[in-house]
């Protein structure tokens, strides 16, 4: 049987929809449709300059410390700021709670997969305002080539590369390790699109620009969750944990389940070339703890999935999982195996503990996705309800045994 779909995550928050998934060996019983979680996206406006956190992306739910504006509209609890080694990047102005909706955006507009050419992102510019057009310029793009230095006081010595569009042919030269770089307009389109749902195309998948969400940058140990919010056609922002004044917020661009050698190619094709979040600039052995705890969850992922049959050994297993996941910070991935805790309890009618893991995946997954997502509300469900799931009985009674307090 097989093993679906398992998680969300922030996939992690990542720019890539970085899912991850399993299948359960042939002979294993299945596991059930998982959840869900929509990974995210982003964009942003340069509006959202250092202490100015005016910004025209809806905010919901957003903390009550972060204050108002002078015309009531809640501020975001963020402002752009500059990262050592990022460039710009979006850091908290005010205490966050875990779970908390920190920015709902929707795209400023999105263009179908397979065409995503440099005419179009300037077609699709043309639809927006002047101000929207140059926020779009304003952002990173990691595929510029600097332009030789202009002499001193001639009209292209002036101002940051990122506060005017590149002049014609900017970054027509080689982008970083030899790569031939996309012109100006598909290269910021590049360094900034998420995946979406295509607008007109069920199940299929789009790409959008996100003026403001797009200054969020990427860290092995992301902060924030990022998930499609179907009703408000927008992406969602959640703080994974609590976050504090003066902390950096940084979504996942790639599934962080691998070593800093596993990621960095990957990172690499998002535009980030050297990531100097703190988890990859930790000392040589430190970073090697970071490693192998790493390695060993994506291990143990895989074996649950196949311990279909063997509830008492996916358990432990799991259990395992979910440790190591608290030690290295990467709680975005609770969800995913607390979901086959469950699983594994209906298969043996472990009916209470059943009712307990669903809790706990319910739990974790409205701080990513929020309780009105449909993973949230799956797992609601099969916690009122665990019998309704198809696997429940499948394997001679016996008791498991509950999530670790
Ligand atoms: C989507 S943009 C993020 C915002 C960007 N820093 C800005 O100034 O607008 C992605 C770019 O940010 C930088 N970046 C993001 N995360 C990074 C990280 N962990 N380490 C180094 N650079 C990073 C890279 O240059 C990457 O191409």
């Amino acid at each position: 049987m097989e093993h679906q779909p398992r998680m969300a995550s922030p996939a992690p928050s990542s720019r890539r929809s970085s899912r991850r998934t399993s299948t359960l060996s042939q002979e294993k019983p299945e596991f059930d449709e998982r959840d869900e979680f929509e990974e995210g996206t982003q964009d942003s406006t340069s509006e959202l300059e250092e202490s100015d956190t005016s910004t025209s992306s809806a905010t919901q739910d957003t903390d009550p410390d972060a204050g108002s504006d002078p015309d009531g509209a809640e501020l975001p609890p963020f402002r752009l700021a500059d990262i050592p080694g990022k460039g710009k990047g979006l850091v908290a102005t005010a205490p966050i709670q875990k779970g908390k909706l920190i920015l709902l955006e929707p795209p400023l507009f999105t263009l179908p997969r397979e065409r995503c050419t440099n005419s179009a992102v300037l077609v699709a510019l043309t639809a927006r305002t002047r101000e929207e057009q140059r926020d779009f310029f304003a952002l990173a793009n990691a595929y510029r080539t600097a332009p030789p230095a202009a002499p001193a006081n001639s009209p292209e010595s002036s101002p940051s590369p990122e506060s005017s569009p590149p002049p014609k042919g900017a970054g027509a030269g080689r982008a970083p390790h030899g790569v031939r770089a996309p012109l100006p307009a598909l290269g910021i389109f590049e360094t900034n699109a998420l995946p979406v749902p295509a607008p007109d195309a069920p199940g299929g998948e789009a790409r959008g620009v996100f003026l403001l969400a797009a200054r969020f940058n990427h860290a092995c140990t992301p902060n924030v969750a990022q998930s499609w919010d179907a009703a408000a056609r927008a992406l969602a922002f959640r703080a994974l944990g609590a976050v504090e004044p003066g902390e950096e917020l940084c979504t996942n661009y790639v599934d962080v389940l691998g070593t800093r050698a596993e990621r960095g190619p990957e990172l690499a094709e998002r535009g980030v070339f050297a990531c100097v979040c703190p988890v990859c600039a930790a000392p040589e052995g430190e970073g090697g703890e970071s490693d192998r705890r790493r390695a060993k969850i994506g291990r143990l992922f895989e074996e649950v999935g196949k311990c279909g049959k063997e509830p008492t050994l996916g358990m432990r297993k799991l259990k395992i999982a979910l440790r190591l996941l608290k030690e290295e910070g990467l709680m975005h991935y609770e969800a995913s195996f607390c979901f086959d805790a469950f699983q594994f309890c209906v298969l043996v009618s472990d009916i209470p503990n059943a009712k307990a893991w669903a809790r706990k995946a319910w739990e974790a997954t409205c701080n990513i996705s929020g309780p009105d997502s449909p993973a949230a509300r799956n797992f609601k469900m099969y916690w009122a309800n665990p019998r309704a799931h198809h696997l429940t009985g499948m394997l001679p009674r016996m008791t498991l045994s509950g999530p670790d307090p």
